[in-house]
């Protein structure tokens, strides 16, 4: 009855590396089934992926360029079991991705990038996560198939994520790894003569009576210990220095990338993910520091004790083996389904986290609200969760700790059996007998290390691969780039050509549309406009936080994309809406990135932001400390503050969003008489929703649904009665 699709090969798993890749990382499983791997990054720039993710829109746009034909639909389960092409793209809980590519009459098989690669799902549990409305029996699939456009593609590098990667940062210590090693050497010479000494002490010294020689090699064996002790001491010293050393390396790599990054990048991520990659970071400190050593020591701990073992007697080695072989197989079977628990036990601690933040965070709206119930709820829930998650772990681990160690435990008995049958039939003396018993339990605990180590491997390259994503992503600025330097910028007229933009997926609206204007060199232009007509968007564009889709802007006859966007933003002073005070002195915070710190100038800025009276009187004055969890600030003196860094930064271009809105009436005309003086011979544009503000500039734009839709000065937009005028009447606070 149903459709049965048997394959003898697995079908291609891949895990998403951000909480919003499932989309791009489906399509990246279904071209690897049908034989081509793309890399992710380059997928989720063809699927033009948002912090919201992708739609099913998206990921036909980008299938499309990947030569698939693509079909959406929404069908209901039977015509998905008889009639489908299998692999394709589900709709999973409305909002997730997974692919399904095998259904049999019990079950359905779905590779989920967040999960893993077999989730079997029974009809039921799988229709409750698909179809679209409880009941309904239909859910939402996307169907693909590739066309010879698809195999004649031209190859795309897949990212590369191998641990050759850690090598540049493990060879600047090199010299620090030779005594490393030297220590492991010396253990596994220690691990190899305490068997020997015992084997000794029962054949020579008992068997002879000779005390002192039992004696000699007691101290012997105390000696051994000893020199084991320290040989750890100075090796897990060494480990941290150079562990801690890759580790810092590292993130400062990462760090210095993520700063090198456009706007966009950090838009189309969750702040989680980029945390996340920091957490990465950690994850190879450890493989570094724990596991690579600890499997270093088993493997020559093995050889060494295994060569012994065969050395006394072969059969008693090959029972301790196929013991061990069992063992490992057993833990290894059940690799994927803990990796699953994993997953979903970091997701419910990520949950949890997330919760409690927004609480400890929202407490004054959760009281203003009386939503104390209801988060409560939603904390219990989240609990629910994490305890079924425990308990199916905990279930998990007993089964295979459980039955590991009746493995370990019936290797050991066999082994002794074995050896004493020997000692009895006179092929092996007492003291070979303790001596292999003694190294077959040595041997135990390298030998279950060899199935953590392969997990931690595992781990360590998909962190690895995440990281890599990240230094393989474009810079903001390549060398190429024209620089700024000095006064390149002043009395230059910014024109906009034609320009149109829109934020995300490739069907968002339009956020500017074909905007046409100049800004003239050393005036003052105004934009205004109701809210969400796109005036904070205009200012990132001419600050290069994001490049025009259409058209162009240009300074002179020079296009923006041909200047470097760091030294473009070095002549610009901005205040947005949104602007931020570090966690820093209040002098730190003005200085921000300007390297001159002239304590004239910052009080003469501060003066004239009408500031410098208030923190003058704080008792630590400017060495006061602001920002998150230092002294508090109002929304008027953040904006005062943020007013005071510009004036002290005294750049070419001004650009202000809402940089007064949220002050009183007396502060504000005091205000811009002193920034009328400050902005003579500059470039300024300014955002505003207060008539005071914007009346006296040069030229005032009218912004309607991205568009400008009127331009003049106060008197003659007036005058004329159109958009302005209505903004005027209706939307504009006249100013007090
Ligand atoms: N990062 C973003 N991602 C997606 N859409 C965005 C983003 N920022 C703004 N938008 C959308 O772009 C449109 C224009 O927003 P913009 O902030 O430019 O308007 P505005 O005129 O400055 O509004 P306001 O006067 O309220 O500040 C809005 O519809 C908004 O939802």
């Amino acid at each position: 009855m149903f459709q049965k699709v048997f394959r003898k090969e697995v079908f291609p798993f891949y895990r998403q590396s951000d909480a919003m890749d499932c989309g791009p990382t489906c399509l990246k499983m279904i071209a690897a089934h049908h034989g081509r791997v793309y890399p992710l990054q380059y997928l989720r720039n063809a699927c033009r992926i948002s912090r919201q993710g992708v739609t099913f829109a998206d990921m036909m746009a980008a299938a499309e360029q990947l030569g698939f034909k693509t079909l959406p639909a929404e069908l209901p389960f039977t015509v998905l079991a008889k009639k489908a092409p299998l692999p394709c793209i589900l709709h999973w809980n409305k909002q997730h991705f997974v692919v399904l590519y095998r259904i049999t009459e019990t079950a359905v098989y779905v590779a989920d990038p967040a999960l893993g690669r077999q989730s079997r799902y029974s009809l039921p549990e799988f229709m409750a996560a698909w179809q679209l409305d409880p009941g309904s029996g239909y859910g939402r699939a996307l169907f693909l198939e590739p066309t010879a456009a698809f195999y004649a593609a031209p190859e795309v590098a897949e990212t590369k994520a191998s641990l050759q990667a850690l090598w540049p940062y493990l060879r600047a210590h090199r010299k620090r790894l030779s005594p490393v090693l030297m220590t492991l050497l010396l253990a596994s010479g220690f691990a190899l003569l305490t068997p020997l000494l015992t084997q000794a002490i029962v054949d020579k010294g008992i068997q002879n009576r000779q005390i002192s020689l039992i004696l000699l090699i007691c101290a012997g064996q105390l000696a051994l210990f000893l020199g084991r002790m320290l040989s750890e001491f100075v090796r897990a010293r060494l480990l941290l220095r150079i562990g801690a050393r890759v580790s810092t390396a590292m993130l400062k790599a990462f760090l210095h990338k993520l700063l090198r990054l456009p706007l966009s990048f950090f838009d189309n991520r969750q702040a989680g993910d980029n945390m996340q990659r920091v957490t990465d970071n950690q994850r190879v400190e450890d493989f570094l520091t724990t596991s690579l050593v600890s499997f270093v020591l088993s493997v020559v701990t093995i050889l060494v004790l295994g060569v012994l073992l065969l050395y006394y007697h072969w059969q008693v080695f090959v029972l301790f083996m196929l013991g061990g072989a069992a063992g490992i197989w057993w833990n290894h079977a059940f690799r994927e389904r803990r990796g699953r628990l994993d997953q979903k036990r970091f997701g419910v601690l990520a949950a949890n986290q997330d919760m409690l933040l927004e609480m400890f965070g929202a407490m004054q709206e959760i009281k203003l609200t009386g939503s104390e119930a209801r988060k409560t709820r939603q904390w219990e829930d989240i609990q629910e969760q994490a305890i079924t998650v425990k308990l199916e772990s905990l279930r998990l681990d007993q089964l295979v700790q459980g039955v590991s160690s009746f493995i370990n435990e019936t290797r050991n008995v066999l082994v002794t059996c074995f050896a004493a049958v020997l000692v009895v039939n006179g092929q092996l003396t007492l003291g070979a007998m303790l001596a292999v018993t003694y190294t077959c339990g040595q041997l135990s605990a390298p030998v279950a290390q060899l199935t953590d180590f392969i997990r931690a491997m595992q781990n360590t390259r998909f962190s690895l691969r995440r990281m890599a994503e990240v230094h393989q992503e474009a810079d903001e600025d390549t060398p190429q780039l024209q620089h700024l330097a000095g006064d390149a910028v002043t009395g230059k007229d910014i024109r906009l050509q034609n320009v149109s933009f829109r934020y995300g997926h490739r069907h968002s609206p339009l956020v500017l549309r074909h905007v046409n204007l100049l800004i003239p060199a050393g005036k003052v232009t105004a934009i205004v406009g109701m809210s969400g007509s796109g005036k904070t968007t205009l200012l990132k564009l001419l600050l290069k936080f994001y490049p025009p889709q259409e058209g162009d802007i240009l300074l002179e006859d020079t296009s923006l994309q041909d200047f470097s966007a760091e030294s473009w933003r070095r002549h610009c002073g901005v205040v947005m809406q949104d602007g931020y005070v570090f966690r820093d002195t209040i002098a730190g915070n003005v200085f921000a990135g300007d390297t001159e710190k002239n304590y004239e100038r910052l009080y003469e800025a501060c003066r004239m932001a009408c500031i410098h009276d208030f923190f003058a009187s704080l008792p630590f004055g400017y060495e006061t400390l602001i920002g998150k969890d230092g002294y508090g600030l109002s929304e008027g003196q953040v904006q005062r503050l943020l007013l005071a860094r510009l004036i002290y930064r005294n750049p070419s271009i001004v650009l202000l969003d809402e940089a007064t809105n949220s002050l009183d009436a007396h502060n504000e005309r005091a205000i811009l008489r002193n920034l009328e003086q400050f902005f003579t011979g500059k470039t300024v544009v300014v955002v505003a929703h207060r008539l005071s503000t914007v009346k006296h500039a040069d030229q005032i734009l009218v912004m309607d649904k991205g568009a400008i839709v009127e331009s003049g000065t106060h008197a003659g937009l007036s005058a004329s009665r159109g958009a302005y005028y209505q903004l005027v009447k209706n939307q504009l606070e006249l100013g007090k």
